[in-house]
């Protein structure tokens, strides 16, 4: 037997590929990579959320899935829409990496002017930024994480915000200034997926490479983000923890603007926690006023 691998072709994407083709080679099954575009990757100039459909980074790798010319696809699983299309789905994920967000500020001393301007093209990082610190601008943000990096250093705006395992993975660990640690990381941020057709004969050795951890708390976040009808261009951050038994979930709403937020903590043994727990909390939320929040997001 050998998998074919599916994959965009971006550094990241690769590279993430490229550690579940290892994880299934241990376990003895042979790989092979189909490498494939994405729209979101053709389209570089456009802000994400306005490219339209949710999927544009997954799509395509969808479609040859369903066509079987790949046998699984790899993906960020926080690019991944909480919904699959008919005849595909989640079917492992490998060990989180680190799930934080942060900021990376340009190599030369920032341009001065009467804000600090920060850059980003997620309206999750820019509503949770104004939350915090309103007085700053905000501008759009996009390309692959070599290119942001680049344009943080030519623009020298104070800084520009990524996911930690982005840079991490592919070699850039030490652009990271500072770790966030008050912005609450997209659901599912830190966590490879490995989405396949929702029949398939080497069910077992997937099993064998899944980290059962990563998988029920990126499962919890997704269920949260799927109970509000949002996607990975919400204002939502979700994320759930798993230490000595307790698992700890933090997940917060907001505004376009950050003006508003909306926050639930919990705690809860792992022995009770399933995915369904994140559509609970949701609902705590959505009780609080949350989808008018989001309704507004959309605009
Ligand atoms: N939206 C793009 C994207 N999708 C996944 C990652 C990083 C890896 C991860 O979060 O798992 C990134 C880059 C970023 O947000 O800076």
């Amino acid at each position: 037997m050998k998998l074919r691998i599916g994959t965009r072709k971006s550094t990241l994407a690769l590279w993430q590929a490229n550690k579940v083709a290892d994880a299934l080679n241990t376990q003895g099954v042979e790989t092979e990579l189909v490498e494939i575009e994405s729209f979101g990757d053709k389209v570089q100039d456009i802000p994400i959320d306005k490219l339209g459909d949710k999927g544009v980074f997954t799509k395509a790798l969808d479609e040859a899935l369903l066509a079987g010319e790949i046998d699984l696809a790899v993906h960020s699983l926080k690019d991944v829409p909480t919904v699959f299309p008919d005849g595909l789905k989640l079917a492992a994920v490998l060990e989180r990496g680190n799930p934080m967000d942060v900021l990376v500020c340009p190599v030369e001393a920032p341009q001065k002017g009467h804000s600090r301007v920060i850059a980003t093209g997620s309206i999750r990082r820019t509503a949770f930024w104004k939350n915090r610190f309103p007085g700053d601008e905000v501008v759009g943000l996009r390309g692959n994480v070599p290119t942001r990096l680049e344009k943080v250093d030519s623009n020298r705006w104070h800084g520009a915000i990524f996911a930690a395992a982005g840079l991490e993975r592919i070699g850039y660990k030490d652009r990271i200034s500072e770790i966030l640690d008050w912005m609450i990381p997209a659901p599912s941020q830190g966590i490879v997926g490995i989405v396949t057709a929702e029949k398939i004969d080497f069910e077992d050795v997937l099993a064998k490479i899944d980290h059962k951890e990563s998988h029920l708390c990126g499962s919890i976040e997704r269920a949260f983000l799927n109970e509000l009808e949002a996607g990975c261009s919400s204002p939502v951050g979700a994320h759930a923890d798993i230490k000595n038994g307790v698992l700890y979930f933090i997940g917060a709403v907001l505004s376009l603007d950050g003006s508003k937020r909306l926050d639930v903590e919990r705690e809860i043994s792992v022995d009770q926690a399933v995915a369904q727990k994140g559509a609970e909390w949701a609902k705590l939320l959505k009780g609080e006023g949350a989808a008018e929040l989001l309704d507004h997001s959309d605009e």
